[in-house]
């Protein structure tokens, strides 16, 4: 599991271990450098012509250092200076004065020509870190762009300068890293796209921040790794029966979207819950009879009086431990109705999806309660907290938090899960997910693991790991276009503990 920092966060680590603990901050800064440097090694021949590009903190002075690191290992190193000397910092200032006394090159852009960037053939990117605060703009910008048009390999350290480090926002400008050396904790600007993509292959440094350091400044955001599952998914247990893994009721299905109810049924038993049984349109009944007949069956059509519906809904939802509710289930009257009355259980966990949300946008009802557990793409939440999805896009960890006390997945690249203080962002998966029916699958996972007595940020983080886990697999011998929802399921068996 990865802890992941904020800017504001990944600043306070620094604090403490600097000034309560007094670990000199020189000394942290020797070790982000060494970790560039010996990164950088691997990645540039002794030949390469290699440009530090500083800015005047100490996102600049980690530069300053890498170089001369590299200058000792036989490297060409040049430093250009990025900015206001008389702002430098105090590790800046000492930083430039050793790579003085060693005679090497250091530059300023007031006497280096762009035209001269052609020399170089690799570039440290040493400009901006967490402490980018504003927009980038005039020369600072300008010489971004210069380095960008380059088209060498760049190594940004910390943060490709111009992303914002808490949530991948492009501030103006920014650096497209190949890789990025990261300091300490992962910072959530370096998962949240465009960051990512300017990021390239994130590297996790160990800096020696003291661990207590980390623990007191509590960083509530996670993320999981492959060696987690096997921790996290709920153990079967020899002496049990089909009562002990719960029962899922799943809601969905219409007259023309049969699909939805069939992939979120079969992802629930496919996680491992005792029974499932679906209520969906009577079209659906041969279907699902012969795609799934593990599964209990209660069927409705036009005709189905509003008193039937709420009758058979009545027993079924009694006899639930989860309901799962909208995978294509459409917006009709009845879809309503069953809608309806599913959103008035409030002691079991109900997992909104799909058309359930868009259900819920037209209500004017508070549906952020306690055991709701939502799971909108962009589109949807855009009409649940009417807001535009360009708006939400800029920082999705912001826009879920508005769902507490529900919890919240919020669907999309980088689908972030959030549950009361407990936050999680998720690093698998690819855009082979990006397909009809990937949502459905993932709505039926997460009931699936609530059904197995799973708490709910942990079901719907796990599951949200597990279903990318699928793509990462398929993809390795198969195109990442053919990948079908149908796919998703076929191989959680191949990665389920
Ligand atoms: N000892 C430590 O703390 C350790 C820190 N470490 C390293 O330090 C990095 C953080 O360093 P930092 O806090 O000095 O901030 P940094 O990213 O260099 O930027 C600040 C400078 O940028 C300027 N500036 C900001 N926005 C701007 C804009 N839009 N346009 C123009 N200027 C702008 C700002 O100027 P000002 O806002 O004051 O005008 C200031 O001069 C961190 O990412 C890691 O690499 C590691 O070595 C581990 C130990
Ligand atoms: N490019 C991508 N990279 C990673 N995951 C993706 C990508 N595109 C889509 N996904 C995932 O696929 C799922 C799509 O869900 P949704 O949009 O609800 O699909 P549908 O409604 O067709 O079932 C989400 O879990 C989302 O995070
Ligand atoms: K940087």
């Amino acid at each position: 599991m990865q802890y992941i920092a904020n800017a504001k966060e990944a600043k306070k680590i620094d604090g403490i271990s600097i000034e309560q603990i007094g670990i000199p901050s020189l000394v942290l800064m020797e070790r982000a450098a060494l970790a560039v440097a010996k990164r950088v090694e691997e990645l540039a021949k002794k030949e390469d012509s290699v440009l530090i590009i500083c800015g005047v903190g100490n996102n600049g002075a980690d530069g300053v250092a890498a170089g001369r690191m590299l200058s000792e290992h036989g490297y060409r190193v040049t430093f250009l200076l990025l900015g206001n000397m008389q702002k430098a910092s105090e590790e800046m200032r000492v930083q430039l004065a050793i790579v003085k006394n060693l005679a090497l090159s250091v530059r300023t852009t007031d006497d280096f020509l762009k035209e001269e960037l052609e020399q170089y053939t690799f570039v440290i990117d040493a400009i901006f870190g967490i402490g980018l605060s504003r927009e980038i703009t005039g020369k600072y910008a300008q010489w971004i762009q210069a380095v960008n048009a380059m088209q060498k390999p760049v190594v940004s350290v910390d943060v490709p300068s111009g992303i914002d480090a808490t949530n991948g926002q492009v501030l103006g400008i920014a650096i497209r890293a190949k890789e990025t050396i990261t300091f300490g904790t992962l910072k959530s600007g370096l998962l949240f796209f465009p960051g990512a993509k300017y990021a390239g292959v994130v590297q996790l440094a160990d800096i020696g921040f003291p661990k207590s350091a980390l623990k007191e400044v509590c960083l509530q955001t996670i993320s999981y790794d492959r060696e987690d599952v096997k921790k996290l998914f709920p153990q079967r247990i020899p002496y049990s029966n089909k009562g002990s893994y719960g029962k899922v009721l799943v809601i969905a299905g219409s007259k023309n979207m049969g699909g939805a109810a069939y992939f979120a049924a079969r992802a629930a038993y496919e996680m491992g819950c005792g029974l499932v049984k679906v209520i969906t349109h009577q079209n659906n009944r041969d279907m699902l009879l012969e795609k799934l007949p593990e599964a209990l069956l209660e069927c409705y059509h036009e005709e189905t009086k509003e008193e039937e519906i709420s009758d058979m809904l009545t027993d079924v939802v009694q006899w639930a431990d989860v309901i799962a509710c909208g995978p294509g289930l459409g917006t009709s009257p009845t879809a309503r109705s069953l809608f309806e009355t599913v959103i008035k259980e409030e002691n079991k966990p109900v997992v909104l999806d799909a058309d359930a949300i868009n259900l819920a946008s037209t209500l004017s009802d508070n549906i952020f309660q306690k055991n709701k557990i939502l799971t909108p793409h962009l589109k949807e939440m855009s009409r649940l907290i009417e807001t535009p999805v360009a708006t939400i896009q800029t920082d999705l960890m912001h826009y879920a938090d508005m769902a507490k006390p529900a919890t919240i997945v919020l669907k999309d690249a980088r689908t972030v899960v959030v549950s009361d203080e407990k936050r999680y962002i998720n690093r698998s998966g690819n855009h082979a997910l990006a397909k009809g029916g990937s949502g459905d699958v993932l709505c039926g996972m997460i009931a699936g693991l609530l059904a197995r007595k799973t708490e709910p940020f942990l079901a719907a983080s796990l599951a949200t790991y597990l279903h990318g886990l699928t793509a990462e697999e398929y993809v390795k011998n198969r195109s990442s276009s053919s990948m079908f929802a149908s796919d998703i399921l076929d191989m959680l068996s191949t990665i389920l503990p």
